[in-house]
């Protein structure tokens, strides 16, 4: 049999292959409106922005690791078999709608579908979904970033996409924003009022990737959430399992 041919470059990956940093579960999804469900997660390689907190720069960093170890492109069928019938699945990076025009993201999503699965989407907010990637996922977890990210590398403009009024407009996109403080919970607010998303479907989240730092930062946040009528939510599993891959 002769395999199909790569392209010039050895390192692309071949139509049926997606980046792949890594797939885990079962977990609970640790964020957000399905904070607290069991969950399997898909986490794909590749971010077009460079957050200072960043919990999964092993994603994009290669200031920092090798991204050619960390990142495998990986057949849609390998990725596919990772997770259970019927799972919720989070599909994460990274920037997970890096991949959403490649024929193997739509055939990893339907075949995911049939197989029971309920899809959710972890993304940055800097591109809009495509109407097939809305067909397949039933919720979109949408995270603009504040100034206290950081600033983003060349060209890189963290904005939240116009593209997402009509899924939050739909009840499909949640927005979560990483909070340091009680005014980013103002600047979250006032960012959900100017791009006319329901507070119903706003969350905001403390930063830190250990117990301590979200502790330190939880009362101040919940206490602005409910102020403010919107949604506050933990990060669960780092309370359970701290920073540690594979949850
Ligand atoms: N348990 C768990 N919940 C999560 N929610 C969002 C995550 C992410 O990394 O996007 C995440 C994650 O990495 N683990
Ligand atoms: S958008 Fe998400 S994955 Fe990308 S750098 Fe920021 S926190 Fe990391
Ligand atoms: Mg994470």
């Amino acid at each position: 049999m002769t395999l199909p041919a790569r392209s010039q470059d050895p390192a692309a990956p071949l139509p049926d292959e997606l980046p792949l940093a890594e797939a885990f579960g079962p977990t609970l999804q640790g964020e957000g409106p399905a904070a607290g469900r069991p969950a399997w997660f898909i986490r794909f390689g590749g971010c077009n922005l460079s957050c200072s907190w960043c919990d999964s720069a092993y994603t994009w960093d290669s200031s920092r690791y090798q991204l050619r170890e960390e990142i495998r492109h990986t057949p849609v069928e390998k990725i596919d078999q990772a997770v259970p019938d019927g799972a919720l699945v989070v599909l994460t990076g990274g920037e997970p709608l890096l991949q959403q025009d490649a024929s193997a993201w739509s055939r990893l999503l339907d075949g995911l579908r049939r197989r029971g699965c309920t899809l959710h989407v972890e993304t940055n907010g800097t591109i809009a979904p495509n109407d097939r990637t809305r067909e397949l996922v039933e919720t979109f977890i949408v995270s603009p970033k504040l100034t206290n990210a950081g600033p983003h590398r060349g060209r890189q403009d963290p904005a939240l996409n116009p593209g997402w009024a009509a899924a939050a407009r739909d009840g499909q996109a949640h927005l979560k924003v990483v909070c340091a403080s009680a005014e980013d919970v103002e600047t979250a607010v006032g960012l959900a009022r100017d791009h006319g998303w329901p507070q119903r479907q706003v969350w905001v989240m403390p930063e830190g990737t250990t117990v301590d730092a979200l502790n330190a930062r939880w009362p101040a946040i919940a206490d602005a959430a409910a102020r403010h009528g919107i949604n506050a939510t933990h990060r669960l599993h780092v309370l359970a399992w701290g920073d540690k891959r594979g949850h």
